[in-house]
């Protein structure tokens, strides 16, 4: 057997595909031979049903002391899985190495794998809450002096915590769902009264969901150190907003049908086991210092991403320039003793660097569409037009220079109804 440090895979899978054996992502898929929806394992471009393969050694009583993972993995959502917590998910990812590197597995395992292209993938969690954070210094400079421009760019709260608002799970959707233009209020300055209509300054925001297990209970908290027992993986997050209604309608309480109408996300879930090569230390949180509550390991994550417009790429924003951290956020989020569930997504805020290039957001790069991005087709564009196309995809490094993909999310925006 090949070291557990080195592994390779029996499978035919180039050495930089993004979906190699180091990262194995989390989706949930049905076939048009059977319908269920289940959980599967991305190994290159072939979908591994794991919840049959378990399924065999279950049924054969070899599971032992184990996590009954073929139990959870043929259920419609990642949800019972997340339930199972941090050691049955260690646990899961050294099996999975093991059945996809060790070739005395192959002719078990080999019926249970079907290409990606037949395959229909589903949203992968049964999103229980879903919160969205504000964690990009330059996002929220950019956005302050857009819609405040007579106020400080931060808000004088922003460096003591990080800001964020309970989002609408409901209408989390999966890759490639297409996306209605949302309808709502609208007020300009200049206009004296609101107007109601299709919005007409829809906008992107690139962002990373974090995907949360290991429900806890009321009055508990997650400490920093604590998170990774909860974090079990990221897909990328495309926040869409309809910057009109928005400008109108968040003063006092913050954005409501501005951003409730789709929250688009991969439909695989990276593991954070995948992601230790991407640890990196945060930006710099001195001055001011933060609360001890705050304080540990808050670790970083070196994940690049790329955003483009009808196959334009508009920018390529960093998500190691984000200012806080995944585990500081769900220390945030708990501190007050609010509980989790299997299942909880969070985001991390538009992902915005320092410059125009890095900007994760249509508002920012076409500064509220005053200087609006010429396309590779030549039109312009401040705002997404109906049939516009936005794909983000992002890697991360990974060991001996593979590249750990989180899967791209994709949508096309169709007409107001
Ligand atoms: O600054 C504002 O008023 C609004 C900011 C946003 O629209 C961004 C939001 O959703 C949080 C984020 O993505 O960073
Ligand atoms: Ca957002
Ligand atoms: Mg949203």
């Amino acid at each position: 057997m090949t070291p557990p440090d080195q592994p390779s895979t029996w499978l035919d899978v180039p050495a930089d595909h993004p979906f190699g054996i180091h990262t194995l992502p989390y989706g949930v898929f049905s076939t048009g031979a059977d319908p269920a929806r289940r959980v599967g394992v991305r190994i290159g471009d072939l979908v591994l049903d794991a919840g049959a393969v378990a399924a065999i050694g279950r049924d054969a009583g070899l599971v032992g002391d184990g996590p009954d993972l073929a139990t959870a993995w043929l259920t419609p959502s990642l949800n019972a899985f997340l339930a199972l917590g941090r050691p049955a998910w260690t646990v899961a990812r050294q099996w999975l190495t093991e059945v996809l590197t060790d070739e005395v597995h192959r002719d078990g395992v080999s019926p249970h794998l079907h290409p990606l292209a037949d395959v229909v993938l589903h949203l992968p969690v049964e999103v229980a809450d879903y919160v969205d954070f504000y964690a990009s210094e330059h996002h929220a400079s950019n956005v302050g002096k857009i819609f405040r421009p007579d106020n400080a760019a931060l808000p004088p709260n922003w460096k003591h915590l990080p800001i964020g608002y309970h989002g609408r799970s409901g209408t989390v959707v999966v890759s490639g769902t297409d996306v209605v233009r949302p309808t709502g209020q609208r007020k300009a300055p200049s206009d004296p009264a609101p107007v109601f209509g299709p919005s007409t300054r829809l906008d992107i925001e690139a962002e990373l969901g974090y995907v949360v297990g290991g429900s806890t209970g009321l009055g508990s908290r997650v400490s920093v150190d604590e998170a990774g027992d909860h974090l079990f993986g990221v897909v990328i997050l495309n926040d869409w907003s309809a910057r009109d209604i928005q400008a109108w309608e968040y003063v006092p309480l913050g954005p409501f049908l501005g951003k409730s109408f789709a929250t688009s996300v991969s439909a695989w879930v990276t593991p954070l086991d995948a992601l230790s090569e991407a640890r990196t230390a945060l930006p710099g949180q001195t001055d001011p210092q933060i609360l001890p509550y705050l304080q540990g390991d808050a670790f970083g994550l070196d994940i690049h991403l790329e955003v483009t417009l009808n196959g334009t790429v508009v920018s390529r924003p960093e998500h190691a320039a984000m200012y806080w951290s995944p585990a500081q956020m769900l220390a945030h989020l708990t501190v007050n003793g609010a509980s989790i569930r299997n299942g909880d997504l969070f985001a991390s805020g538009t992902i915005s660097g320092p410059t125009r290039e890095s900007r994760g957001s249509l508002l920012e790069l076409t500064w509220n569409a005053t200087e609006p991005l010429t396309l590779d087709d030549g039109t312009t564009r401040g705002f997404l037009e109906d049939g516009d196309t936005v794909t983000m995809t992002a890697w991360a490094p990974g060991p001996d220079g593979a590249r750990i993909g989180v899967a791209e999310v994709t949508g096309t925006i169709i007409p107001a109804r």
